[in-house]
């Protein structure tokens, strides 16, 4: 393709995308499938390019003022991250010389809000809670692509395993550095045609996630709630975890999100999973388990402020309203998912977002409202799971993961043990 046509549909998709009214990754992929023709270095360039524009998107706006021609153009020519030959070859004259003084600009005369490049209501209470020597840093690791993680489904081969077989193909992976189930894979291949994926030997999954499962830590023969399942990527690694014993409910009050569990299931090779739509929390299928369940997760609907190197659109998406009324839903989630609990059994509240607000808060109102429920030291627990290092994803007894400490998404969770 000619590399003015591949910059001209750039910055047709960052026009799409800048709209903010849906998800990026939805716009981006109906965008793909309209455009079959595209080959896959082609893709990743239009992606690449379209992505950097959402993490940097203050900063690019503002330098996008200077120049000429359409906005969204200039755009995806500051953001470009194809090669840089073929972006010279679509340029102008003009719009070379253009690149080539706001390239010279030095980033650090920007001004804070186009260095951090996140909204107001976001980096005030971040750099309140992690000072300038976090929240630098923080900021930094947002904006990067997130690595390419698998969880290897133990139940069908060891991790050295997967990570020979992956070797034969040509992909080079690493064990990750926490959790005992991950690998972390060099590059972002294409995956979902190896036998390895087809098969349910692994499972694409942020290291973060897995370490959620393992805090949870389920046993063989117990009986298991993921209430919040969605398409159920810790359903998977909690299935694997109680080797396919027991039973394991997984609840949402999406259809449509756990009917995206099934083919994955099929594939995992687990055969303990119950998947359930519920109308809402306090559902009548809760109801009849109160007291009865050995472990529950509550992976509560949250922001996904820690998933920003994935979904960069979400922070001009998100506000301080949908956090208050996320907040609304965890208290009521976590509080009827408590019922459930049997005494001596475990509960885990866990959220991929960076904001106290849903963490911190939401457990502390917690534990203040049932003294029956005591935390768990994370830190033990996860010892216990074979999670190497564990006392440096901990804070106050807490599993507290930073995408720029730890190269996971930003998680919280709590583990709490009800009073026998
Ligand atoms: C963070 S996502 C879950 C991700 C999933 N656990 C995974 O690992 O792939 C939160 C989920 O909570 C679900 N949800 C929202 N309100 C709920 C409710 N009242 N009861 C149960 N699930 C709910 C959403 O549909 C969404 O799938």
């Amino acid at each position: 393709m000619h590399p003015n046509a591949l910059l001209a549909l750039s910055a047709e998709l960052i026009a799409a995308v800048n709209k903010l009214d849906a998800p990026a990754d939805g716009t981006v992929s109906a965008f793909f499938r309209q455009h079959k023709a595209l080959g896959q270095r082609e893709r990743a360039s239009i992606a690449e390019t379209v992505y950097a524009m959402l993490r940097e998107r203050p900063k690019f706006q503002h330098l996008a003022q200077s120049g000429s021609g359409p906005v969204p153009r200039r755009l995806a020519i500051l953001a470009w991250r194809g090669s840089e030959s073929f972006l010279r070859g679509a340029l102008t004259p003009v719009e070379q010389q253009w690149l080539e003084q706001v390239n010279a600009i030095a980033p650090e005369t920007l001004a804070p809000k186009l260095r951090h490049n996140l909204p107001e209501w976001l980096a005030e209470p971040l750099l309140a809670r992690l000072g300038e020597a976090g929240f630098w840093p923080l900021a930094a690791a947002l904006n990067e692509p997130a690595p390419l993680d698998l969880r290897v489904n133990t139940l069908k081969l060891k991790r050295e395993e997967a990570q020979a077989q992956l070797k034969v193909v040509g992909i080079d992976a690493v064990p990750t550095p926490f959790s005992p189930l991950g690998l972390r894979v060099d590059g972002k291949p294409a995956l979902h045609k190896l036998e390895l994926f087809t098969s349910g030997s692994v499972e694409v999954q942020d290291e973060g996630s897995q370490l959620l499962a393992l805090l949870l830590a389920p046993k063989r023969g117990e009986m298991v709630v993921d209430f919040c399942a969605g398409a159920g990527g810790k359903t998977l690694a909690l299935g694997a975890l109680m080797r396919s014993t027991g039973r394991l409910y997984a609840f949402d009050v999406s259809g449509h999100r756990l009917d995206a569990l099934k083919p994955r299931l099929a594939r995992s090779g687990l055969s303990n999973v119950y998947p359930a739509q519920i109308a809402h929390e306090r559902d009548d299928r809760i109801k009849r388990l109160a007291g009865k369940i050995d472990r529950v997760l509550v992976d509560a609907p949250c922001s996904g402020l820690g998933t920003l190197r994935r979904n960069p659109d979400l922070k001009w998406r998100q506000s301080p309203q949908a956090v208050a009324e996320l907040q609304d839903k965890q208290r009521a989630i976590l509080a009827s998912a408590a019922r459930l609990v049997k005494p001596g059994g475990r509960l885990v509240y866990a959220t991929c977002s960076l904001l106290d607000a849903e963490n911190e808060v939401i457990a502390g109102e917690f534990e203040a409202a049932h003294a029956d429920f005591k935390r768990l030291p994370a830190d033990d627990v996860l010892g216990k799971a074979q999670v190497e290092r564990a006392g440096e994803l901990v804070e106050n007894g807490a599993l507290r993961l930073w995408p720029h400490r730890h190269a996971t998404d930003g998680f919280f969770a709590v583990a709490w043990e009800r009073a026998a």
